[in-house]
């Protein structure tokens, strides 16, 4: 496992930054153009490990897809010519891959073994495999089929109306694309919108699907057209140098052509909600995806009350915000956010944790934590646990650190984000 030791930053962040693609969307448009018929082209996708997992899984299918740097090309039958792979599906680290893809394989006529790294292997899986089961699908594994490796027969489904316990965007991809495979409509109702990536893209591959506020419907057994896919680069990826313009004294960047879909806003709101100012022009609005410009420059936001439903909108920014609070003024609540603890790590637990190695002084909570602002932190050694955007944090902690940090287990962000090193480097050399 590689590290790296990081020195605080002497030149504030300047200029302009193009983050790479948006994973979530990556994902989706691999699955997506694998299971339409004729020719998909994907531009901006993103390198990140846990999207190239995406891509191995539907080549194990026998799917076409090449791939160089961020364009792809997938050349699909569709999803009625997937072969039965020979070997185990490795999903890696990517939780997205897992739940997304069980949805697809129960409705598929052949058998299927999935696996993933340790991480993964701890995430809870029944959260979708439940709901599948309802359908029909034959799904088998440790704890009743709660955790990986599972085993997959697919078989004939049929549609259910489905109400999430969890405010989960995979789960519900997960069902809507079994729904795309069974017998009849499928209806999935959320208590609160997560992100809409899923819907939006079935159309732009000429799915019927109906969105009635936080219903959606899908017609089962429907064919999708292959299309082209421009990814809009990734507010989640953005948030770390967005942060990081916000903490180092003198800073002023722009983050250039983002994804500003509302369903993954939240963390744009919280830093407003902390009485911070930002600059953010809509440009554009493709495949039903808003992407614009999101200008920021040094400031001390104040500490908030961050809950409700704007957790699910910023939910993998919560490490990041974190961070943010402890250089606020006043002290900072983040509730409702339980659904950290099923993520790479445990994210309430670890981000304490890091947090903690720097001298900040954070409580954990059962569904969020408590942080103290206007806090010194002091260079730490700190391990990303395998987690990248612990990984990033603490990258983005050592900028205004006194003293040395080394971040041990660095690789862990190539999952989301292989040129972060690159791009942070940029934007603290700009002239
Ligand atoms: O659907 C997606 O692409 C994702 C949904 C979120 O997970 P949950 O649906 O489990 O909340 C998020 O944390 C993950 O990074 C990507
Ligand atoms: C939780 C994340 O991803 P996944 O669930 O796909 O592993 C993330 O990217 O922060």
């Amino acid at each position: 496992m590689s590290e790296i030791t990081l020195q605080p930053t002497t030149t504030p962040l300047k200029g302009k930054c193009f983050v790479p693609g948006d994973k979530s969307i990556s994902h989706r448009a691999v699955f997506f153009g694998a299971l339409a018929q004729g020719k998909t082209e994907i531009t901006n996708f993103l390198t990140g490990d846990d999207c190239l997992t995406t891509i191995k899984a539907f080549e194990s299918m026998g799917v076409q897809i090449t791939q160089h740097d961020e364009h792809v090309e997938i050349d699909s039958e569709g999803y009625k010519h997937f072969k039965e792979p020979t070997q185990p599906i490795d999903l890696g680290n990517s939780g997205t891959t897992a739940r997304l893809l069980l949805g697809v394989l129960s409705g598929l006529p052949f058998h299927t073994t999935l696996f993933g790294d340790q991480s993964l292997t701890k995430r809870p899986m029944d959260r979708v495999t439940i709901p599948l089961r309802e359908m029909g699908a034959n799904i088998d594994g440790r704890e009743e089929g709660k955790y990986l490796p599972l085993a997959v027969r697919g078989q004939a489904l049929s549609a259910i109306t489905f109400k999430p316990e969890v405010k989960s965007a995979q789960v519900k991809s997960g069902v809507l694309l079994a729904g795309l495979l069974a017998n009849g409509t499928t209806t999935v109702v959320e208590s609160t919108k997560t992100r809409d990536h899923t819907e939006n893209m079935l159309q732009a591959f000429g799915a019927e699907v109906t969105v009635d506020g936080l219903a959606i419907h899908i017609e089962g057994k429907q064919t999708l057209k292959g299309t082209t896919i421009q990814v809009p680069r990734d507010i989640s990826s953005a948030a770390f140098f967005i942060v990081a313009a916000l903490i180092v004294k003198g800073s002023k960047i722009t983050v250039k052509d983002v994804g500003l879909n509302p369903t993954r806003t939240g963390i744009l709101d919280a830093i407003k909600l902390m009485g911070a100012t930002l600059d953010i022009k809509e440009t554009t609005n493709i495949g039903g995806e808003i992407i614009g410009d999101v200008t920021v420059s040094y400031q001390t936001p104040k500490g908030a009350v961050i809950e409700g439903d704007i957790i699910p909108r910023m939910i993998d920014e919560i490490p990041i915000l974190a961070l943010l609070a402890s250089q606020a003024e006043g002290q900072t609540v983040i509730k409702d956010a339980e659904e950290l603890r099923f993520k790479e790590t445990d994210r309430i637990d670890s981000v304490v944790h890091t947090l903690r190695l720097f001298g900040c002084h954070v409580q954990p909570t059962p569904d969020g934590m408590i942080i103290e602002g206007s806090q010194t932190l002091t260079g730490a050694t700190a391990d990303s646990h395998g987690d990248h955007r612990i990984g990033m944090m603490i990258a983005i902690a050592s900028l205004i650190a006194t003293g040395e940090t080394t971040l041990t287990d660095k690789e862990a962000i190539n999952v989301s984000y292989p040129s972060f090193f690159d791009h942070l480097t940029a934007l603290t050399n700009d002239k």
